[in-house]
């Protein structure tokens, strides 16, 4: 699969390390940055991985930031995308069985490298469950005239 990976400074090592998993698993990386530890802001680069997604790049994303918060809320302000910030395989798996998320967003300063590869490796091996879920999923790429509290 191509996978699209992002960070901010606070997350590029943990970059590294999961693109280097993602190579060793036969995966295309598009590597969009950072790569050093040099303050960046990370909408900046939530919105060039979300735009990878939405132009159709990569089949799925990595957003990485210190705590997943910022980047995963700078992705999901592109409606192409659904993108889950988890710190555990368990979430991984439903993000992808219930909310066919195509973007996981991880947090350096909160999960460690190895929890981070089970996470991805969890992620990318579930599939959508579809059924009740596909309607739900629908619901979030409604436009905001269609979308109701019923
Ligand atoms: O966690 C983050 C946003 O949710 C980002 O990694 C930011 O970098 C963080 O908020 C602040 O990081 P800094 O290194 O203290 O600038």
């Amino acid at each position: 699969m191509r996978i699209a990976i992002a960070a901010d400074h606070a997350a590029y090592e943990l970059k590294a390390v999961l693109a280097d998993w993602l190579r060793e698993h036969d995966h295309d990386v598009v590597d969009l940055g950072t790569n050093g530890p040099d303050s960046v802001d990370y909408p900046d680069f939530g919105y060039k991985l979300a735009q990878a997604i939405a132009n159709g790049e990569a089949d799925f994303g990595v957003a990485l930031c210190g705590s997943g918060l910022g980047i995963s809320m700078a992705v999901n302000r592109n409606p192409a995308c659904r993108c889950a910030l988890v710190s555990e395989p368990l979430s991984a798996a439903l993000a992808r069985q219930h909310n066919d998320a195509n973007v996981i967003a991880m947090g350096a300063r909160i999960t460690g490298s190895d929890m981070a590869i089970a996470c991805l490796d969890t992620f990318l091996a579930t599939s959508f469950a579809g059924g009740r879920h596909q309607r739900r999923v629908d619901k979030l790429s409604a436009p905001q005239f269609e979308r109701t509290n019923a």
